[in-house]
């Protein structure tokens, strides 16, 4: 790509500098993962998952499966701490992998530190690319539908909860972002929306074009404007004035996904006492990467699950 943006100024998009090559090894997670091979470290990602999701199933209270729409694929998992009161904070999580990777059936982690301290966990399954495309499944227009119903189920189902928190991690920190922006009169129901935990996310989509990700997702540059929050959100209308925004990256994440959650930090309507906006906070989380991240939410005592238990019970 050229570099049109003259010299001697930072670039506001240095992605737009970047060599084909470069902006595809940036937005590679696996590739800046130091600890093991790219190979390596995707297949332990999911090894943890799936071994999560297993002693999550085996040992917890759950209701596996259940349809929060007619669509294919729109299910979550529920899994509940021992008390057989529905008043519980509940933690969505939305998985990674591109929007195209994935799935809800390898990615419990968090639930057993989650739920041991009072927390009901919902893991949400959506509709990856490329899919079969009647009725534009397997678009980010449809994940991001998607995302929104599963929502609105979980506070119809539980109205007396003590509070939705959303967590996303890579594309998935992207579709809950877009929760920010959700249109919630169209659900029939405002869901009690208390924290948002963004982990490593992507939040402005148009580099994802230019990248390999495209191929199965097939994004135009509208569709990626369309469905980017750091362009959107700066207008959008604050939810709650009690909910929390933490946009989180690891350390050994790549410079852009550096660069992309605080940006999106810095658009936010950030407040910290004053009533009537978000309270945001960035964390940079030391000797982590893409995947170690979220694995590491299998352990009560690491920093994010702490921070997470920490925004839930203040
Ligand atoms: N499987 C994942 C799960 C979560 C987040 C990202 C991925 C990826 O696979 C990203 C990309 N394909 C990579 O090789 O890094």
């Amino acid at each position: 790509m050229m570099d049109v943006s003259g010299v001697g100024f930072p670039s506001k998009v240095p992605w737009k500098k970047m060599s084909a090559e470069e902006l595809e090894n940036q937005y590679c997670p696996s590739r800046w993962v130091v600890r093991l091979g790219a190979e390596e470290a995707l297949r332990t990602y999911s090894q943890i998952g799936i071994e999560a999701t297993t002693r999550a199933r085996a040992t917890r209270k759950s209701l596996l499966h259940v349809p929060y729409g007619d669509g294919e694929g729109e299910k979550v998992d529920i899994y509940f701490p021992d008390e057989s009161s529905e008043a519980l904070p509940f933690f969505l999580f939305f998985h990674g992998g591109y929007w195209q990777s994935g799935s809800k059936d390898e990615s419990a982690f968090m639930v057993h530190p989650l739920t041991a301290q009072g927390v009901a966990v919902v893991i949400v399954a959506y509709g990856i690319a490329p899919k079969a495309h009647a009725l534009c499944a397997g678009t980010l227009d449809h994940m991001v539908d998607q995302v929104t119903r599963s929502v609105a189920f979980v506070q119809k189902r539980y109205p007396s909860n003590k509070g939705i928190y959303l967590c996303g991690h890579s594309a998935g920190a992207h579709l809950a972002a877009m929760m920010l922006l959700a249109d919630w009169t169209k659900h029939g129901v405002t869901p009690n929306l208390r924290g948002f935990f963004l982990v490593s996310g992507v939040f402005d989509l148009e580099p994802i074009v230019y990248t390999s990700q495209n191929v199965a997702l097939q994004l135009t540059l509208e569709d990626a404007q369309r469905n980017s929050p750091q362009l959107k959100v700066a207008q959008a209308q604050p939810v709650d004035p009690t909910c929390r925004v933490l946009v989180v990256v690891g350390q050994f994440d790549s410079p852009e996904f550096h660069r992309q959650s605080w940006e999106f930090y810095q658009v936010l309507p950030v407040q910290t006492l004053c009533q009537g906006e978000w309270k945001a906070s960035f964390e940079e989380l030391h000797d982590v990467d893409h995947f170690e991240i979220v694995e590491n939410l299998t352990q009560k005592d690491n920093v994010l699950t702490q921070i997470i238990l920490k925004t839930i019970f203040q």
